[in-house]
């Protein structure tokens, strides 16, 4: 396959340039995207573009803007399967994973081009006659969106269609690593006839280009997707001077497994959470929570399931588990790993060496609570198995961690899901399901050090996030 150079798209204009290499992770020597390293006056000039863009773009009539992210779902479902295999190649996932992925992308922008018939305020009661009062909303101007490698077309997909349907232009900083799958979406934006500097897209590196749109203060909100360490610094940085911020950080997902759950069933729930995008999801299974009961049952069966996950080419037929996604993730990875043998763990799996970047499918047992592999994200494909006396203890264990992005349940009571629902601190719970996986009609966000826990992203509360209400007071008679 040819390497494609990805430009920049600034004002409605492509920007050559190189600096960042994507080579495919299944394929070292298979070189896939060559995209800009670009420099901070390349974000300087494509927030004037969205600034000098945006008014047009906000009198456009909603709908008007929608039928725009319409068409553009149309054009990348033409482009599905292409967009698939590119995604395989640069970010390491299966195909069915990447399919599945170019879908949600192609969902997400025909959920908000339908929104534009339905964005709107409300209408409320005055205290004065003659009176009427309705809210509108208001797009915030420029938003800056930066995004993680782990979903590089879904995740730019489900921040910028709520942003330009509620009349917002958009400067997108897409990953380092995975520049190919993000230009697949935002091509289909540009050839269903978005106007020019509606979308700019700068390429570069997070300390330079990411900081620039960070602290530019032109940028009025600012939504992000990756690690919490970054997150946490973004969100400070734009509150201080007053900008709005979202972001979306890590995980350390538990799935408890009562007594009465169906064991084989579990087990299947475990890995797809666990093994499924090679781990790297932040709602993954990372930590798994049993009961006494169930706890031996479960450990086999878990181990029975995980072998079937070899990890292999995203692109080879029945692979499960693609590659680790860099050598340096790669690195943060195994460093865990060891960091639990030394703690004491049991490989109940996995354990070896890799092979370039294929990591074996790793379970650990016999950890305690505070060991670093039960409470640290790993973010890969490693499982650490737990035991908890009974559901409250889980849930107790399920709260103890400063993450609080999603947890599941596997059990046959009606009244214990209840309770778990209830009592786990979390953004997401999932009862028989894996933790990974959501619907993308309904809010996704966490608590904790997860998220910034103010506005949701996906369904229609997405748009809260964009836009800001203005009340309108409407008088007549005297
Ligand atoms: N909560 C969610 O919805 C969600 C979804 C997917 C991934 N994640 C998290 O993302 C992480 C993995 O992604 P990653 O390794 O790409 O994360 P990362 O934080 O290293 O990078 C994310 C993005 O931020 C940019 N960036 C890095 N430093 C920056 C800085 N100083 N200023 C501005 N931007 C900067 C990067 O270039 C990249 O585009 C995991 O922790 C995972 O849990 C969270």
């Amino acid at each position: 396959m040819s390497t494609v150079h990805i430009p920049n798209l600034i004002g409605g204009e492509e920007v050559a340039g190189d600096g960042l290499e994507r080579y495919n992770p299944a394929d070292p020597a298979e070189l896939v995207a060559v995209a800009p390293a670009s420099g901070t006056e390349a974000v300087g000039a494509a927030v004037t573009a969205a600034a000098a863009a945006q008014p047009a773009w906000a009198a456009l009539p909603a709908p008007a803007r929608g039928a725009i992210l319409l068409d553009a779902a149309e054009i990348l479902r033409g482009r599905h399967e292409e967009a698939a295999r590119d995604l395989v190649r640069e970010e390491g996932k299966t195909l069915p994973e990447a399919r599945g992925e170019v879908r949600r992308a192609i969902d997400v922008l025909r959920f908000f081009g339908s929104e534009g018939w339905r964005l709107g305020g409300q209408v409320l009661p005055s205290s004065l006659p003659d009176t009427m009062v309705h809210t509108r909303r208001e797009p915030l101007g420029v938003a800056g969106l930066i995004t993680p490698w782990n979903f590089p077309i879904a995740i730019p997909a489900w921040k910028m269609a709520p942003a330009l349907i509620s009349g917002n232009t958009v400067v997108l900083k897409p990953a380092e690593l995975t520049p190919l799958s993000t230009r697949h979406l935002t091509q289909a934006l540009v050839r269903a006839g978005l106007p020019a500097g509606v979308l700019n897209v700068v390429h570069g590196t997070g300390a330079v280009v990411g900081e620039a749109l960070v602290c530019d203060p032109r940028v009025a909100a600012v939504s992000f997707t990756g690690s919490t360490t970054v997150g946490m610094r973004i969100e400070r940085t734009v509150q201080e001077r007053r900008g709005r911020v979202q972001v979306e950080m890590g995980g350390k997902n538990a799935l408890v497994v009562l007594d009465d759950a169906d064991v084989e069933q579990a087990a299947r729930i475990a890995v797809a959470g666990g093994f499924g995008l090679t781990g790297q999801a932040c709602t993954a299974s990372s930590r798994v929570i049993c009961t006494p009961g169930v706890h031996d049952d479960f450990v086999a069966a878990l181990i029975k399931e995980a072998a079937r996950f070899r990890p292999g080419d995203g692109l080879a037929d029945g692979t499960l588990m693609g590659p680790v996604v860099s050598k340096q993730q790669l690195a943060t990875v195994t460093a865990a790993i060891e960091r639990a043998r030394s703690e004491g763990a049991t490989f109940a799996a996995g354990g070896e060496a890799p092979e370039e970047l294929m990591l074996a499918p790793t379970v650990l047992t016999g950890l305690d609570r505070g060991s670093a592999a039960a409470r640290e994200e790993i973010f890969g494909p490693v499982v650490t198995v737990l035991q908890a006396a009974d559901l409250e203890e889980a849930i107790d264990l399920v709260n103890d961690s400063r993450y609080g992005l999603a947890a599941g349940l596997c059990t046959r009571n009606l009244a214990a899901a209840q309770r778990f629902a209830a009592g786990v601190r979390v953004g997401v719970v999932k009862v028989n399901r894996p933790t990974t996986g959501l619907d993308l009609n309904v809010p996704f966000g966490g608590v904790g050090d997860s998220s910034s826990n103010t506005f949701r992203e996906q369904g229609a509360v997405a748009v809260d996030f964009y836009t800001w209400s203005k009340s309108v007071y409407l008088g007549w008679n005297g």
